[in-house]
């Protein structure tokens, strides 16, 4: 059913001529069987043998009109199939990637939901089109199984449940093997995206300088031959039930068929059905077997993968179902709502307390902050302590678990996900070298709001800013450059190449809040001090939420928050919390003495 309600939806033409054509290619079937009783009872009948072959003639043309119109009538369907299958598959991959690309955060943070995406992705997106194939196999299958069955209810009805007997065994065996190699599958699900993630490991670019000065490979290999030792026993013992289970099931039907045949020479031998009759019964019969073969393989095929297309399906539900409500709200509804203000005022972060999944403890634990409209606003901390955390819940990215984040009185968790998303630049600690064009790197999916051409002069400011334009001039094809050495013409940057162009990303995106998270660790000393320069002067009047280990840069900050293991600790601006001796002291003392300037430690001079 959910077959036929994709195909639908894929095309409706294609699949109401598929199945139309196939429906009528089985009437077709069962007339040319009927036909040819006729044939064979002027054949078998007295007199002359020309006279004979005569009076066979007319339904030799309706045997031969019957045969050439289904034939006819197949093609055409087998041609509307094939014309399905690559709109169904289009269909199925849009409506994964549209889920994965909108669900919320964690749960590409949840092991579970990696699973069951990666069984959807790998194989049971594949399995739609193939669904739909072994459907209207199954549909084709059935016709002619019902064409061949009809005429031998015609014909005698005895013959009808003996051609059934037939089925019983081949379809359990496959039914049996089919179920055998799915639960095999699903237990080694995680073992083979072990096996995935070492084999991009080993075979991946950008892994390979690291895996040799580490010399990893004995390792990597040790570790994918465990895995790959374990999967081959498993599939092994698959092999050897499935053959089981196959050899049972040809042995029955042989049996079976034996009796059929038995039953129609009894039948013939005792006079219940004449000679002509019995000679259409054996065509019947073997029309018949060979619609049941196609349709127990067809019904095999549909099962196995339709248990695949289940795991797609279930996915697809469970993602849709992590998608937040409030990203799916209709414009009316919408409406309703007050709106996130195009700019603000004031964020107030309120005693907001967030778990990543499956962790144990929390990763921000009642935080409240604020950050004013036109400030610089600088956290810090160690190494874990939630800076990055913070700053995905301030940009909508994380919904809190308790508390809430206030852009003036508007809620981010009441507005839709991508109000928030537009209102905020983020050059984060970790981004994506975007396998596209110089130009693309810095629009990011918005060129089509901009001329795409070299003078479009707000990407020309965001990477002058960010001193990307150097970079850019040396570049083969300027901002056209495809910036991946995996394609042809493709160019490599250094990291701090790569760094100044995230930063142009964000400078680029006209957003009244810019959070900068460890901008600079990959900037070389002149473009650090630029890029902290142009933070300190507000970032042509940007709301900046900056984060860094680098102290120095945040002294100019209107106020600084000071997280340890994800509580605000200190907070005020640079004199207040030197003043203080905490943390902050102790941390920015230590940097300035690394610099020569030794003042001392304030914890150890307590
Ligand atoms: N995706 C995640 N899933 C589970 N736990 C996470 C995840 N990301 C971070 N954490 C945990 O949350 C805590 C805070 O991490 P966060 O990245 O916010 O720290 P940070 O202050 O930005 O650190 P750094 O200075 O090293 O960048 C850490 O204990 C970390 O282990």
């Amino acid at each position: 059913m959910q077959a036929a309600g994709l195909a639908w939806r894929a095309n409706r033409t294609d699949t109401a001529v598929t199945i139309g054509l196939n429906l009528l290619a089985g009437v077709f079937t069962a007339f040319g069987l009927l036909a040819t009783t006729g044939v064979l009872t002027a054949l078998l009948s007295g007199g002359p043998t020309p006279a004979r072959v005569r009076d066979a003639l007319p339904s030799l043309v309706l045997v031969a009109g019957a045969v050439a119109l289904r034939a006819g009538l197949q093609a055409v369907a087998g041609w509307a199939q094939a014309r399905l299958e690559p709109q169904v598959e289009r269909l199925v991959e849009l409506r994964l990637f549209e889920a994965t690309t909108a669900v919320h955060l964690t749960a590409l943070d949840d092991s579970d939901f990696l699973d069951d995406l990666q069984r959807a992705q790998s194989r049971g997106m594949m399995a739609a089109p193939r669904v739909v194939q072994h459907a209207v196999d199954v549909l084709t299958g059935t016709v002619g199984m019902v064409a061949a069955a009809l005429t031998l209810g015609v014909l005698h009805p005895l013959l009808l449940p003996l051609l059934l007997l037939t089925a019983v065994p081949e379809g359990w065996a496959s039914v049996r093997s089919a179920r055998l190699q799915y639960f095999t599958l699903l237990t080694l699900v995680g073992v083979v995206r072990r096996k995935w993630i070492l084999s991009d490991l080993m075979s991946e670019r950008r892994h390979a300088a690291e895996i040799r000065s580490f010399t990893m490979r004995p390792f990597l290999l040790h570790e994918y031959d465990r895995f790959a030792a374990y999967q081959r026993a498993v599939q092994l013992d698959l092999a050897r039930r499935q053959t089981v289970a196959r050899v049972t099931g040809d042995v029955l039907k042989g049996l079976a068929t034996a009796l059929v045949y038995i039953a129609l020479g009894l039948m013939l031998w005792r006079g219940a059905v004449p000679l002509a009759v019995a000679g259409t019964a054996v065509l019947a019969i073997r029309t018949g077997q060979q619609s049941l073969v196609n349709l127990v393989f067809a019904v095999n095929q549909c099962y196995e993968e339709g248990l695949y297309f289940g795991d797609y399906l279930t996915f697809c539900d469970a993602a849709e179902a992590r998608i937040p409500a409030r990203a799916r709200l209709l414009e009316a509804e919408r409406a309703k709502r007050r709106p996130l203000p195009d700019d603000f005022a004031r964020i107030q972060v309120q005693d907001v307390t967030f778990t990543y999944p499956g962790s144990e403890s929390p990763s921000l634990r009642g935080i409240s902050l604020e950050v004013n409209k036109g400030e610089v606003v600088a956290l810090v901390g160690e190494n874990g302590s939630g800076k990055t955390t913070l700053a995905r819940v301030m940009a909508g990215l994380y919904d809190p678990d308790a508390g809430s984040v206030l852009w003036d009185d508007v809620s981010l968790t009441d507005v839709p996900p991508e109000d928030a998303w537009k209102r905020v630049a983020v050059i984060a600690q970790e981004y994506t070298h975007w396998p596209m064009t110089a130009r693309q790197n810095i629009t990011m999916g918005r060129a089509e709001k901009h001329p795409d051409t070299d003078e479009d002069p707000a990407v020309l400011a965001a990477a002058r800013a960010a001193g990307a334009d150097e970079v850019v001039a040396g570049l083969a094809r300027g901002y056209d450059t495809l910036l991946d050495r995996r394609f042809e013409g493709g160019a490599e940057l250094s990291g701090g190449q790569w760094q100044r162009l995230a930063v142009a990303r964000g400078f680029y995106r006209n957003a009244p809040l810019l959070i900068c998270d460890e901008p600079t660790a990959a900037l070389d000393a002149r473009a650090e001090h630029l890029l902290f320069e142009r933070i300190r002067t507000h970032a042509d009047g940007r709301t900046v939420l900056l984060i860094t280990h680098r102290l120095a840069s945040v002294r100019f900050a209107d106020r600084i928050y000071v997280l340890e293991h994800g509580r605000v600790t200190e907070q005020g601006d640079h004199d207040t919390l030197i003043a203080q001796k905490g943390l902050y002291a102790e941390l920015y003392n230590l940097q300035a003495a690394a610099y020569g300037a030794t003042p001392p430690n304030p914890r150890e001079a307590a």
